[in-house]
């Protein structure tokens, strides 16, 4: 059973829960990966400077400031540099139980190692593998396991969409390389990435919070990816500036981001992700620092724009309408496991969890089958269509249930229940009745019925379906 209240489709996004922060670690990376800050005994090549500018190294990183408790996290940009785009110190933060750097072992991949001026220092690609993405993620921490598997193919757009504290973003941050996986394995083209510290991935990504550096103008925003992918400044400067075009932001190349709107820091921040040219994209929550009426415009931006990409897409989200309008594919995560994947138009229609009914405003229930009669595990029969056999979901939207105060005489329809009224909500210019008895359901009905009706909780009604306003598939 399910239902009750759905989330409207264009609510702002709830305030996400603060995550456990850890100030220990240096403030981080991933996206435009800047090089790894030379530790003790590890040797920083310079990226070839044709130009004379060169690639910080030498002083120790600045300390780190602390960690956004609540996004991933990229790392603190230098002063502003006189002369533009200079990738700043510090190494991104992978998890500290890394299997790069081992269980509580050191957090900055860079120290032991050598660095070598190739910024995609990837292993060999297996040629048999077909390209996109090819990914099993199992990671542990705590009492909390995730254990998704994620397939895509260059082109696709997909969304992780769940509830708090399902582990999207700790599936995001494994995909970024950020959280280590504690098993599984995570392909890229062909090739496997499991070793391959976050800096080396061909992975972009767009922080909720866009984290741009507040320091440097878009224009060297942007021109911080290629720059720390080996590109002069005259070049990184030049991709930069194509970028910045193509968003429509040219006018706005040499404002520092505290003068961008909203929606103009969220286009830089995915220009300076896609001007890397990554093979995977990973936006996090991408509209949702944005206001309302911002977020209805840039979601249709970001939706043209992710649909020219040609490389794989992830996004992860808890806003159905999000997730529904960006991706071409929907995989919904509870509880660190893939609970149902499909089109956005197969997941609305056939929901398989109380979360995905209630996100899409339905409700849903569980039972068996005989002909057109469906038994519930706890409650009465429903009257569908169609006949099926076996375990079934049956759902119905709020708006399909006529309510009375008198058990209707005559009444067709065979679908039809005793309920008490546990609470009512106005919802636009309806009124939202949440019924608790025989069947647990909810249903919309317009202000003046409702008054007609004199609903208040506690009042007892009979709630009527059509057989035909039910859909019925396999569980
Ligand atoms: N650094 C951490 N150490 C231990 N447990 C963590 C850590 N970060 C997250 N978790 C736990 O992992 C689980 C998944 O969290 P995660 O942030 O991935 O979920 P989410 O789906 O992104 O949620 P939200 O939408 O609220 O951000 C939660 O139980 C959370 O408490």
């Amino acid at each position: 059973m399910t239902n009750p209240h759905p989330t409207p489709p264009d609510a702002t996004t709830p305030a996400r829960p603060p995550r456990e922060s850890d100030p220990t670690l240096p403030t981080p990376a991933a996206g435009p990966q800047p090089p790894p800050a030379p530790t003790d005994g590890a040797q920083t090549s310079q990226a070839p400077a044709t130009d004379g500018a060169q690639l910080p190294q030498g002083p120790p990183a600045p300390a780190p400031a602390p960690a956004p408790a609540d996004s991933l996290q990229l790392p603190q940009p230098p002063p502003a540099a006189a002369d533009g785009a200079r990738p700043p110190q510090g190494a991104p933060a992978p998890d500290r139980e890394s299997r790069t750097g081992g269980p509580g072992g050191n957090p900055n991949p860079a120290e032991g190692r050598t660095l070598t001026t190739d910024p995609h220092p990837h292993p060999h690609p297996h040629p048999h593998q077909p390209p996109g993405l090819d990914a099993h993620l199992i990671v542990d921490r705590a009492s909390f396991r995730l254990d998704i598997t994620l397939t895509a193919a260059p082109g696709d757009v997909v969304a992780l969409l769940g509830p708090n504290g399902a582990g999207k973003t700790t599936a995001l941050r494994a995909l970024a390389g950020l959280t280590p996986l504690t098993d599984g394995h995570l392909c890229l083209d062909g090739t496997s990435l499991d070793d391959t510290p976050p800096e080396s991935r061909p992975v972009g990504v767009v922080f909720q919070d866009y984290l741009l550096f507040p320091h440097l103008t878009a224009l060297d925003n942007v021109a911080f990816g290629p720059r720390c992918r080996g590109a002069s400044k005259a070049e990184a400067r030049s991709q930069a500036a194509a970028w910045l075009e193509r968003m429509g932001l040219s006018a706005h190349a040499g404002v520092k981001p505290r003068r961008l709107s909203g929606g103009q820091a969220q286009r830089v921040a995915l220009a300076r992700a896609l001007a890397t040219r990554p093979r995977l994209l990973l936006l996090d929550e991408p509209l949702a620092a944005l206001d309302a009426r911002t977020r209805l415009e840039i979601r249709a931006q970001l939706r043209r724009r992710l649909a020219e990409f040609e490389a794989v897409s992830v996004l992860v989200t808890h806003d159905p309408l999000d997730a529904m309008v960006l991706a071409d594919r929907l995989v919904v995560v509870e509880h660190g496991r893939v609970v149902q994947e499909g089109t956005p138009a197969d997941i609305a229609r056939h929901p398989r969890t109380d979360y995905i009914a209630q996100l899409v405003g339905l409700n849903l229930y569980r039972g068996q089958a005989a002909g057109h009669a469906v038994r519930l595990e706890a409650g009465p029969a429903i009257t569908t269509t169609e006949e099926l056999s076996g375990p079934v979901f049956v759902a119905f939207p709020p708006s399909a249930v006529t309510l009375f105060r008198d058990r209707p005489s005559g009444a067709s329809a065979r679908n039809l229940w005793r309920c008490e009224v546990a609470g009512l909500e106005t919802r636009g210019d309806q009124i939202r009745a949440d019924l608790t008895g025989e069947l647990p359901l909810a249903a919309d009905l317009t202000t003046v019925a409702a008054a007609e009706l004199e609903l208040y909780p506690g009042a007892s009604v009979w709630a009527t379906v059509k057989a035909t306003q039910t859909h019925a598939y396999p569980a």
